[in-house]
């Protein structure tokens, strides 16, 4: 993994609490800051007055970790002379009068080690430490024993109380080192065999030649430089940091640096060299051992077996891919429906797999299984089983077998190899003219003018797949055309309602139509194929993961064997030596013991000897193998590592263009959408249009059935009232209630008359007030008391007009009532004075007649008195006359007292009585009667 190397920055304290800063730091927002504003970005800006607790917690425990995971870790401390460097790593000394608190880096890491290796019991650790000087380009090793191992952190603390006091004092460079090697069986039942190495350094102070070889390598790794081609060996210093810079560990700079404002120049420079370091990038890798990784359980067997049946599985299912494909090309070639060149790379693939075959079959041995069993690793011989093994498996032509089988696996490899290359290029070709041919596709509404249905969409594409709709391709053709012919009201009414309601339908709660249309269009054919695309590369991806993951066991397990099978060489080879050796003191001895034993000793020795020589060919054979096996299980893995590489930059590309492509719908979607909405509210416009007229007619409808039942009631009333007129005309009167139930006719007549010309005028679409005699127009010549009683009247409730307005037909019912009996009365009373009148006058002319000329005057004046309503003066002149004419007078007399005593007039209207009074000269109001109806007419008063 590439870690660049951090930076922490340390400032030592200032001697005098008060004395001037000429730098800072900011811990919060790691920066450095100059007293001229110069800023400076570390991974680590320490406090001044941080502790030695805090420095080792804020960087060091995570180092902790990874030292322990196996991999190394560099602390490299730069600073001026007096900055606090061999204080931040050792601390002040290991004297006991120093406090622990003080202690440096190194005292803590120790500490730590020791105290996590303990904790975990499962693990076996070997621990040794060095301390070294470079003083002037020789190693001077402060320890004087080289590697120390160490038990025990109180083992550590004495060596390092030793090198504190042994160390040189001077302007050098001081190394120490903590090499950890673990071993320790993980919950897998493999060995975990680590190791690890902590260097912590302390640059010198001054620069010194090595101190410019450093500087010289930092700035070829700053160049660019591959660690690999930077010569590390040019002095001590750069050599014993080769890991810590470009290499593998994880590692701090720690530049310890004076705030002293006289130091200025130099903690510029020492802040430029850390901040140097900073571009650097280590490899830092977990340091294992060959055996790393090794099952300690005794799982071989098993193993072993699943390995077998792993591979064997996998190139059954590979040749039974390849075969499906065959069979997929054929058909397609079949089909002819492939160009030239998609034919001849059918073709070709075609004739690869039959080369293929050919290979594999060449050998009459070798079928598609027995190449899957010889991928699958040797069993080792064991050493117990020798007598199995016949002689003729070790001869020599073995060997030549061995060969010529290496070399065809290799050939029969390089074909696989090649078929598949060819083969993925094939269909990923394929997939890449697919995809093109369906971008080229596009889509088109059917347009059949004079439709009245929805337009469906429909692909006239010659493949009949269906298309893409692209924005702007819009609904322009039929769909607009019976919307304008909808705002036209072009089409029938029925065709109308139709509309409305398969629109209706559309709108809630199924999708609409179009937006129907429109997701289907985002599962469109190149969604799908990109989909589809990107499942397959996926499945490819996993199985391409699992396989590399079955190879990496398999060739790890290939090692063990591998290891196994050397030691049992080695182990041969020895028991052959030892043998050999006896075999020859055997033959020394014989020389001096004659006895007839030995040879059959020599005879049998011989015999294990050649046995155990064909064992160990047998095992060199099988290493040969395994080695053959592992390389190209090895070659394998690489090439599926790469593949997974492609693949995944593959699928990230897939999926991008699948979001593009979604984005892409998404907007059409939306572009359609608007459109939807806008179309939608056309429809909307001319839907209420048509609910509106369908709404007036309606109405309509409903008025001419009041109208009709207004008239039946008009009818009824009218019987009533005729039937009323009828009986007062036979008995020339009727009963009060009776009369006041022919004006309650009438009056509701009347108005039933007024209610029907309202109607009317609705039907008509006139204004319904037209008919009101209070009109709008008069409104402005309303008084004010008026305005606000019509105000008012406008604020009351239904029912409370409609009790208003029975009490006010009540009342116009009495009016009427008290007018008729008035008018009777009156009529009554004129008839009288009429026959009154004749009376008198045949009574004065029988007085003259009768009485002398003397006496016409007095009747004369007795007639005025009359005409002049004094009959108490005219009966007193009439008291004169002779005896007929004063009875007549005297009736006369009775009857004008009687009228005025028994003929109480009517309560009515004062205006009213006085119309009824034509001999008055002031006259209101005129009344008059019109059509059943009483007109009140106001007049000005006359002077
Ligand atoms: N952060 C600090 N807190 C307390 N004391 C410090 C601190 N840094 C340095 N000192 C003290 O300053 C003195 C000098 O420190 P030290 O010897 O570690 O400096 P150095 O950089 O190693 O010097 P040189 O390069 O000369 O060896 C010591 O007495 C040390 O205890």
């Amino acid at each position: 993994m590439d870690i660049p190397v951090q930076i922490a920055i340390r400032l030592k304290p200032p001697s005098l609490a008060d004395s001037t800063q000429c730098i800072f730091s900011n811990p919060v927002t790691q920066i450095v800051i100059t007293e001229s504003g110069q800023t400076f970005h570390v991974n680590r800006a320490l406090p001044v007055d941080c502790s030695q607790a805090h420095l080792f917690n804020s960087f060091m425990i995570p180092q902790i970790n990874c030292f322990l995971d196996g991999c190394d870790t560099s602390v490299v401390v730069f600073g001026q002379s007096q900055t606090g460097k061999t204080y931040t790593l050792f601390g002040p000394g290991f004297e006991c009068i120093h406090s622990e608190c003080d202690q440096g880096i190194v005292p803590r890491f120790l500490t730590e080690i020791f105290h996590k290796l303990n904790q975990m019991s499962e693990r076996e650790f070997i621990l040794h430490i060095t301390w070294m000087q470079v003083v002037t380009n020789n190693i001077f090793d402060v320890l004087g024993v080289g590697l120390v191992r160490c038990c025990n952190v109180e083992e550590a603390f004495q060596y390092l109380q030793l090198g504190w006091r042994q160390q040189c004092q001077g302007n050098y460079h001081t190394v120490f080192t903590v090499t950890v090697e673990q071993k320790w069986v993980g919950t897998n039942g493999t060995l975990n065999h680590r190791m690890s190495t902590a260097s912590f350094c302390e640059l010198a102070a001054y620069p010194d030649p090595g101190l410019y070889t450093l500087e010289n390598i930092l700035k070829e790794l700053l160049a660019g430089n591959p660690s690999k081609q930077v010569n590390y060996d040019q002095c001590i210093l750069t050599a014993m940091l080769r890991d810590s810079f470009g290499g593998r560990a994880f590692t701090w700079v720690i530049g310890c640096i004076s705030t002293e404002p006289e130091d200025y120049q130099d903690t510029l420079k020492i802040l430029n060299l850390c901040l140097c370091c900073r571009g650097i990038k280590n490899f830092v890798t977990v340091n294992l051992f060959a055996d790393n990784n090794t099952p300690v359980y005794s799982e071989k067997a098993i193993n072993s077996a699943d390995n077998n049946f792993n591979l064997q599985f996998a190139t059954s299912q590979w040749i039974k891919l390849v075969s499906n494909a065959e069979g997929l090309f054929n058909k397609i070639l079949q089909s002819k429906s492939l160009s030239e060149t998609d034919i001849n790379q059918v073709s070709e693939w075609l004739f690869l797999k039959a080369e293929c075959d050919e290979c594999l079959n060449a050998d009459g041995t070798l079928d598609n299984k027995d190449v899957t069993i010889k991928q699958g690793l040797p069993r080792i011989a064991e050493d117990t089983e020798p007598s199995e093994l016949s002689e003729s498996d070790v001869d020599s032509g073995s060997e030549e077998d061995t060969h010529s089988d290496t070399v065809f696996q290799d050939k029969v490899e390089k074909f696989m190899e090649y078929f598949r290359e060819k083969n993925d290029e094939l269909f990923a070709d394929r997939c890449e003219e697919y995809l093109n041919h369906i971008d080229s596709d596009d889509i088109t509404i059917s347009e059949t003018s004079g439709s009245q249905s929805l337009p469906v969409m429909t692909s006239h594409s010659n493949s009949g797949r269906r298309r893409t709709i692209q924005p702007g391709e819009s609904l322009s053709g039929a769909e607009l055309e019976l919307l304008r012919k909808v705002a036209a009201k072009a089409i029938s009414p029925e065709t109308q309602k139709i509309l409305i309601e398969s629109h209706k339908k559309d709108m809630d709660p199924e999708p609409k139509l179009i937006e129907r249309e429109l997701l289907k269009m985002i599962d469109s054919p190149k969604t799908e194929e990109i989909c589809k695309k990107y499942k397959i590369t996926k499945e490819k991806y996993t199985q391409k993961q699992i396989l590399t993951r079955k190879l990496s066991k398999e060739i790890s397990s290939s090692q063990t064997q591998l290891k196994e099978l050397i030691n049992l060489c080695i182990a041969k080879e020895r028991l052959i030596d030892d043998l050999t050796k006896a075999m020859s003191q055997n033959t020394q001895n014989k020389s001096y013991d004659k006895n007839s034993d030995s040879n059959f000793v020599e005879q049998d020795t011989v015999k294990e000897i050649k046995r155990h020589e064909i064992n160990l060919k047998t095992y060199k054979k099988q290493i040969d193998q395994i080695k053959r096996q592992i390389k190209k299980d090895e070659k394998r893995k690489n090439t599926l590592d790469v593949e997974l590489v492609k693949d995944k930059l593959k699928l990230d590309d897939l999926s991008d263009t699948s979001i593009e492509v979604k984005d892409k719908k998404v907007n059409s979607l939306k572009h359609f959408t608007n459109r939807i909405t806008q179309l939608d509210s056309i429809l909307k416009e001319k839907t209420n249009d048509l609910a509106s007229s369908e709404h007036s007619k309606e109405k309509e409808v409903i008025l001419r059935k009041e109208i009709k039942n207004l008239r039946k009631t008009r009818e009824c009333l009218h019987d009533q009232r005729c039937s009323l007129g009828h009986k007062r005309k036979i008995y020339k009167s009727l009963s009060d209630s009776e009369e006041r139930k022919l004006l309650e006719c009438e009056e509701a007549i009347e108005a039933i008359d007024t209610a029907i010309e309202y109607k009317n005028n609705l039907i008509c679409g006139k204004s319904p007030s037209a008919s009101l005699s209070d009109s709008f127009d008069n409104k402005d010549s309303r008084s004010r008391g008026e305005q606000m009683l019509m105000a008012r009247l406008d604020k009351l409730s239904h029912d409370e007009i409609k009790t208003l307005l029975y009490r006010y037909f009540q009342k116009v019912v009495d009016l009427r009532g008290a007018c008729a009996a008035l008018e009777a009365g009156v009529a009554a009373a004129s008839e009288e004075a009429t026959i009154w009148r004749a009376r008198a006058a045949a009574a004065w002319r029988h007085a003259q007649r009768v009485r002398s000329h003397a006496h016409t005057r007095h009747f004369q004046s007795f007639h005025r008195c009359l005409d002049g309503g004094n009959p108490e003066r005219a009966l007193s002149l009439g008291m004169t006359t002779d005896s007929e004419t004063s009875d007549d007078a005297m009736r006369l007399v009775d009857r004008m007292k009687q009228l005025a005593r028994c003929n109480p007039p009517p309560i009515i209207p004062s205006q009213n009585l006085r119309q009824l009074m034509p001999a008055t000269n002031l006259p209101v109001a005129k009344v008059t009667k019109e059509k059943n109806k009483l007109v009140i007419v106001q007049q000005s008063k006359k002077h």
